[in-house]
């Protein structure tokens, strides 16, 4: 059986990296810049007040003191969004927080170090030049490299780059995905027939897609039919496709749709040394990249965990496509199969150090793995664990934070 990490590197060879395009910064969200972005412009743009108080000169207030205030005449008001007036000597304006500061003027005394006059102001402390002011470029210097290469667009990235006025930047594009699962007894009827169930891998699967920052460009399922699956995949294809994912009909029954439509085409189908996830296919159909899942929910989410998500996110460039590690200590006891690494369920109580085993090992207990927070990984080599025994467990619930280790190991 192929080992897991050798099934990881040739998913994340087969998406590879996409290249690169121009987009609105709005659209970036989740995405990693492939270009730097250099400041256009400077920030602030003008020189101004980081107080509601008074634009004075700084010697026109000194030595000023609760014992000994000074009055200044109040020459004019400077609402946020004015324009950018002069101050005479020995005068004051009132001025907001954000407007510009008046030619003239070197410091602000904030309004509650004074009587807040509107016709003459009453100063009773004394301000050092360049006290409550943001001067023009002391945050971002115009020409300079403010967001580099394989920075990861978030809310304040956008939040600076609206500021600067930056209209486009150049990201990997997320991943088009074609999101199908296969099985005659699959039905999307409210009211499935005997014999038929729900359809959940689709739903399950295009949610770790757009997850993961890809897009399920479409969701469907197909009959065990092999002319109608490829028929639908050549369909759906024309739209434009980086990745194929497919549930089901992967193992050794009588009607293993997929494998019998893909592996002639050349498509491979092996066995991964996982539980779950064992049977997998992979391979390239068209211009697409083929990732073939079993078709059991919980090895289906599964191994798209262990091989499909972080093959996403690295395709787009992602600084982490895998999920943290931590490392805790198992409640109770577990066994696993020699040969395998076992990924099980638990849930994580990370302030404890603490993981608990979440259901049962098999591959059906969907229920249980929507219970649980975690993967408690448990390598090839190992057949039973103690409790209280150290584990390593992948946090499904961390989005990327910078971990020591990663699922990838
Ligand atoms: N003789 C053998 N039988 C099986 C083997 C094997 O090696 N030899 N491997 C087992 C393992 S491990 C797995 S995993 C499954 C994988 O089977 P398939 O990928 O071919 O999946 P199906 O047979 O189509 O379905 C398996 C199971 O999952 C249900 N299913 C499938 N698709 C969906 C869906 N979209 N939504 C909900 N449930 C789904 C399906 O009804 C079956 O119950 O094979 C084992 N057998
Ligand atoms: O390996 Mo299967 O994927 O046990 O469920």
């Amino acid at each position: 059986m192929r080992p897991v990490s050798e099934h990881q590197r040739r998913i994340a060879d087969l998406l590879g990296l996409l290249t690169p395009t121009r987009v609105a910064p709005a659209e970036a969200r989740g995405l990693v810049l492939a270009e730097p972005v250099t400041a256009p412009e400077e920030l602030p743009s003008f020189d101004n007040s980081a107080m509601d108080g008074y634009a004075v000169r700084a010697v026109d207030v000194a030595g000023a003191s609760e014992a000994a205030p000074v009055r200044l005449p109040v020459a004019a008001d400077i609402p946020a969004g004015a324009g950018i007036g002069v101050l005479e000597p020995g005068t004051a304006h009132r001025i907001m927080t954000g407007a510009p500061l008046p030619r003239g003027a070197d410091a602000v005394v904030e309004v509650e170090r004074t009587d807040a006059g509107t016709d003459v102001v009453t100063v009773s402390a004394a301000r050092e030049p360049g006290s409550f002011i943001r001067t023009a470029g002391s945050d971002v210097t115009a020409g300079t490299e403010v967001l580099p290469a394989g920075t990861l667009v978030g809310a304040a990235q956008i939040g600076l780059l609206a500021a600067l006025g930056v209209r486009a930047v150049v990201v990997r594009p997320r991943p088009r995905v074609l999101v199908c699962s296969t099985g005659s007894e699959l039905t999307d009827d409210p009211v499935p027939a005997a014999g038929q169930i729900r359809d959940s891998n689709s739903h399950m699967l295009a949610a770790a897609v757009e997850d993961a920052g890809a897009v399920a460009i479409r969701r469907l399922w197909v009959a065990d039919d092999v002319p109608t699956f490829l028929s639908t995949l050549d369909a759906e294809l024309e739209a434009g496709v980086d990745l194929v994912l497919t549930s089901g009909g992967v193992s050794a029954g009588a009607y293993e749709v997929v494998k019998d439509a893909l592996a002639p085409r050349g498509v491979e189908f092996t066995k991964v040394a996982l539980q779950p996830g064992m049977p997998q296919g992979s391979g390239t159909y068209g211009e697409a990249a083929v990732v073939c899942l079993p078709g059991n929910p919980v090895s289906s989410l599964v191994s798209f965990e262990v091989f499909v998500r972080p093959a996403l996110r690295a395709s787009y460039g992602h600084p982490r496509p895998h999920r943290p590690i931590v490392r805790a200590a198992l409640t109770e006891a577990i066994t696993s199969p020699g040969g395998k690494r076992q990924l099980r369920r638990g849930r994580l109580d990370a302030v404890a150090g603490a993981v608990r085993p979440w259901g049962p090992p098999g591959s059906g207990f969907l229920g249980w793995m929507a219970g649980a927070d975690c993967l408690i990984d448990v390598p090839e080599d190992v057949t039973e664990l103690a409790g209280g025994d150290p584990v390593d467990v992948w946090d499904l619930t961390s989005w990327g934070r910078p971990a020591t280790r990663s699922g990838g190991s």
